[in-house]
């Protein structure tokens, strides 16, 4: 088995791309495992593939007029066909945490317009329950702090990101605060109770949202996840 073969979150990202067909408009995800479905579409529209694409961030935006993909803006936008998307975790319900690169608000935007969105991932992100991986949650700057304060109410230690020492700022302008909740017992429950807190734009709780998921292993093999 070759190098390639066996990156799982290649593995798996190729096989979703798959399900891509001509006259389709794609929504194009964010993270390293997107990244492979990116670059896969990429190969299809050079042997020929017809479709236009939205990104769900400025890095996958920039891959993808790399590789000369079609981007469409979104005023000419109604519906997309399939978003083919990474997960920081994913439950047998298909529930995900999303966000650990920070393009939580973007993806969900895409994913609620899509008919499909296909999860890519590899087999250290399938768990039995949500919570290990820090819930990400995106919040306007003016008076985080308070914001932060009324999410550990909620009963989670919530960290502001940081890079290069300075706060991460989202796409969007926002700050993201990293909540670690040890174990999320009800999504649905959580990602309600969180975006009900003014200052919170959304969380990275994607609940009944994936319509497919697809997981590579070490071993090289992939197959796509039954829905418990
Ligand atoms: O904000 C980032 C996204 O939600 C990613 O799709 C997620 O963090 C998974 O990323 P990766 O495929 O790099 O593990």
């Amino acid at each position: 088995m070759n190098h390639e073969s066996s990156n799982p979150k290649r593995t798996a990202a190729e096989k979703a791309v798959e399900y891509i067909q001509d006259g389709m408009t794609v929504g194009l995800g964010t993270g390293s495992t997107a990244y492979w479905a990116i670059q896969q579409i990429g190969k299809r529209v050079l042997s020929g593939l017809q479709i236009k694409a939205v990104a769900t961030s400025v890095q996958s935006e920039n891959l993808a007029k790399e590789l000369g993909i079609p981007l469409i803006p979104f005023s000419e936008l109604e519906e997309i066909d399939v978003t083919i998307d990474g997960a920081d975790e994913v439950d047998g319900a298909w529930n995900l945490v999303k966000g650990g690169g920070g393009a939580l608000l973007r993806e969900k935007i895409i994913a609620s317009s899509s008919k499909q969105l296909i999860v890519v991932v590899d087999e250290s992100k399938v768990v039995d329950q949500l919570g290990k991986f820090h819930l990400p949650v995106e919040v306007v700057k003016f008076g985080y702090e308070l914001t932060r304060n009324k999410l550990s109410a909620l009963g989670c230690e919530p960290k502001l990101r940081m890079m290069d020492q300075q706060p991460f700022t989202t796409d969007n302008g926002n700050y993201i605060l990293d909540c670690d909740f040890k174990q999320i017992k009800s999504p649905s429950e959580c990602h309600d109770a969180i975006n009900h807190i003014p200052g919170v734009v959304d969380n990275g709780l994607f609940i009944k949202m994936a319509t497919r998921v697809i997981v590579g292993y070490q071993d090289g093999s992939v197959e796509e996840l039954k829905l418990v």
